[in-house]
């Protein structure tokens, strides 16, 4: 193989960029950009691989949730430190049900590009090209909105280090408290056929917090009840800006993307030959590939060659997003054949992609069902062919959206428009995501516990 450089997938074909206009004003911009602070820091990169080696081996669990997109406009801080508590209320459960330690990583603090079905949008008699995410263009429906801008990559630099800060100080300054964390809103429960369940897990957890208290255990002298770590990740898609932000760490001399802890490739950017695949060999992150419907076994093993040569656990998790519909046909294969080879992944199910529809308001959605669907038969798969099924990745946020339709509150198609807010893909919203969680610490328990 070639060697490799932070620059070696410019000699590769791409897919899903923009066409900037103005060469020398992004090239400018990479200048800029390569020259700001890091991020984050190799250190902490590394300290995630190994908590990923342990959910590879059976010994941890992983949570990854955000937005489809973040937003330039919708940037405050209750939006993130509502996700910030979804996503450890949603940990929370999962530790409990797994007893097992749940590695966070936030869709934030840089889910700023997105990889789109069609380069055009049309409404009426006007076509405009497709809004990719706010790194790139803008969302209005307007022609110069949606020209590709450079100077967007320092916009969306910028406020990934607000939001990173935020977070960082979230983390460790007491909003991680468990004993605060744990006062979920459980109204959701009142007409829920699962009620009993959810109030007993809920309660349970409870009895062991206040166990805890009892043999001394507080926030004020045990650091695991007041912190906790998050990391962050998203899709490597914009190149330029990955490349821009990816540095040799001086204590090791290896290049880290220092965008985000984790990095992930899209379903619809991981050819074997070209740039997307280039560029993530090299760089010594944990990454993620979506592993959708279509990829062969044989194709499979081909890429974790290319992005895993020496197997090691903890570098490479698959996220697989086949829909509810299609994981029965589509995964066992794909398990086997990994588990056959010997191969180091972490699964997780991604059970949003793969369950898209369109709304007859045109509008698009996921039905809550589908979710858990999805969920429960990547869980049962697993457990049929001995394999570890090791984390989930949700579009999600802490924001009483409408945008998936059923869950406990049963958002009907014609509830969407009412907090439809979503720049991209629609998100479940704090309600339906604390319903997952108990619905899917179930499962968790029962892998863990080995029962089939
Ligand atoms: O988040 C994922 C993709 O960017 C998104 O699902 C693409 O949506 P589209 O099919 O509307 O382009
Ligand atoms: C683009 C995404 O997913 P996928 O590549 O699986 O379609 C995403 O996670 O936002
Ligand atoms: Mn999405």
């Amino acid at each position: 193989m070639a060697q490799w450089s932070a620059r070696s997938w410019r000699d590769k074909p791409i897919e899903q960029q923009p066409k900037y206009s103005d060469p020398s004003q992004l090239h400018a911009v990479e200048q800029q950009l390569s020259q700001f602070p890091p991020l984050v820091f190799a250190e902490e990169i590394r300290a995630l691989r190994n908590q990923l080696k342990n959910v590879c081996e059976g010994e941890g669990f992983l949570l990854q949730g955000g937005d489809c997109a973040e937003s330039f406009s919708d940037f405050n801080a209750p939006k993130i430190r509502d996700t910030f508590k979804v996503i450890l209320q949603m940990a929370i459960v999962m530790t409990f049900a797994g007893s097992c330690p749940v590695t966070k990583v936030a869709r934030m603090a840089g889910q700023y590009a997105k990889p789109r079905s069609s380069d055009f949008e049309t409404v009426g008699d006007l076509s405009l090209p497709s809004y990719r995410g706010d790194i790139i263009n803008g969302p209005e429906f307007v022609d110069a909105a949606r020209q590709p801008d450079p100077e967007r990559m320092l916009k969306a630099y910028h406020h990934s280090a607000a939001t990173l800060n935020l977070l960082r100080a979230f983390a460790q300054g007491g909003l991680a408290n468990l004993h605060k964390v744990h006062k979920w809103n459980l109204s959701f429960l009142a007409s829920n056929p699962l009620k009993e369940r959810y109030q007993q897990i809920a309660e349970e957890i409870q009895s062991a917090l206040r166990f805890m208290e009892v043999l001394g255990i507080n926030a004020d002298n045990n650091a695991t009840i007041h912190e906790t770590s998050l990391f962050t990740s998203h899709e490597a898609l914009l190149l330029p800006y990955e490349q821009a932000l990816t540095r040799t760490d001086t204590l090791t001399g290896l290049p880290y993307d220092c965008s985000a802890h984790m990095v992930w490739i899209g379903e619809r950017t991981r050819k074997l030959d070209q740039a997307h695949v280039e560029f993530m060999r090299g760089i010594h992150n944990p990454i993620g590939v979506k592993v959708g419907p279509t990829m062969p076994a044989d194709e499979l093993i081909a890429l974790l060659d290319i992005l895993n040569p020496d197997n090691e656990p903890g570098r490479l998790t698959l996220i697989t997003r086949m829909g509810a519909d299609n994981l029965a046909n589509k995964l066992p294969e794909l398990v086997r054949r990994v588990k056959q080879e010997g191969r180091n992944v972490v699964w997780s199910s991604d059970p949003m992609h793969g369950n898209t529809i369109k709304a007859d308001n045109g509008l698009k959605t996921r039905n809550f069902d589908a979710i858990h669907k999805e969920l429960r038969h990547f869980f049962a798969i697993h457990q049929a062919e001995g394999t570890y099924p090791g984390g989930i990745h949700l579009e999600m946020t802490g924001e009483d959206v409408t945008e998936c339709t059923g869950g406990a509150y049963r958002i009907s198609e014609a509830d969407l428009s009412s907090r439809y807010r979503t720049q991209c893909d629609p998100r479940l919203n704090a309600d339906q995501v604390l319903e997952l969680a108990f619905l899917v610490a179930e499962s968790l328990k029962a892998a863990r516990n080995g029962e089939g």
